[in-house]
């Protein structure tokens, strides 16, 4: 991977990873390296590892097998909070079990970045009213998430990452619950964000639309549910061939106005 920066440090790699739950061996060994203005999609059906992966890559548990480096090290070498500004994950469901405003939930991805007796400053709260800008959400400020529709709250977290600002984005399934405008242009905000000059960022994503990762995703990794990976550059990986294998399902390539499209039989 990283065909495009070959000596450029990587922002992540993963040396060697293999991943089990319980018993089942969910990938066999394979090696990753992503560098600054990369995306790489996680692509796969249910249960196949995706998530188990993605949590891997960010530090929340362990590789059954091998290493995983986030901007050279490993992370146990990483003092927590320092991690936290440096790799931000949006999780798959959003943790509302109390009441809070729009606001107040963006300001929580400010907290890694926050003095020592904690408060947030204006300068924080500026950066929590661009990031609601930034994904249609200006006016909702004051609103409580828990009145929120599901895809006004999904732009809630993307928001509340996007106020984190770490340099790595770690996104499981980025697109649930959003329209399909909101599902384009949440994907052009990270492509910009990552090809931003003078910025080292880079985003990894769970999906389950193909036609968007052969649309938006350097290098992909495909997982077949059965143990077998499948690790490279887009056009390596995102074959007919191989994908109708690991999804059960026949699919087709069709060449449309320059873009790449999988269609299923
Ligand atoms: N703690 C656990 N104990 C037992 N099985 C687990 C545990 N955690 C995950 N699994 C299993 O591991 C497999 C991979 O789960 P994971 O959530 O990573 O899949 P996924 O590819 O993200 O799936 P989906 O597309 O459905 O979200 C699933 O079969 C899941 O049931």
């Amino acid at each position: 991977m990283s065909a495009r920066h070959g000596d450029e440090a990587p922002l992540l790699e993963a040396e060697g990873l293999a991943l089990q739950v319980g018993e089942r061996w969910l990938c066999c060994e394979f090696s990753l390296r992503l560098v600054a203005g990369e995306c790489l999609a996680l692509l796969g059906p249910n249960g196949a590892g995706k998530t188990t992966l993605l949590h891997t890559l960010a530090g929340l548990r362990a590789p059954s097998v091998g290493q995983v480096r986030l901007a050279g090290k490993p992370y146990a070498a990483w003092p927590a909070l320092e991690a936290a500004r440096c790799r931000g994950l949006l999780v798959q469901q959003q943790p509302d079990q109390f009441g809070a405003s729009v606001l107040e939930t963006v300001l929580i991805g400010r907290h890694p970045h926050l003095g020592r007796w904690g408060w947030e400053s204006a300068a924080d709260e500026a950066l929590a009213r661009q990031a609601l800008a930034e994904v249609g959400l200006q006016g909702f400020e004051a609103r409580e998430v828990l009145t929120l529709s599901g895809g006004e709250r999904q732009r809630v977290a993307i928001a509340t990452l996007l106020a984190q600002a770490p340099q790595l984005f770690l996104l499981d399934e980025p697109l649930n619950h959003l329209d399909l405008h909101y599902q384009i242009t949440t994907l052009e905000l990270f492509r910009a964000l990552i090809r931003a000059q003078g910025m080292q960022r880079a985003v990894v994503m769970v999906l389950h639309d193909i036609n968007l990762a052969a649309r938006y995703a350097d290098h992909v990794i495909l997982l077949d549910g059965r143990g077998g990976v499948i690790a490279g550059d887009r056009e390596a990986v995102l074959r007919a061939d191989l994908l109708s294998q690991a999804f059960g399902h026949p699919l087709r390539r069709v060449d449309s106005a320059g873009r790449v499209i999988f269609v299923p039989d």
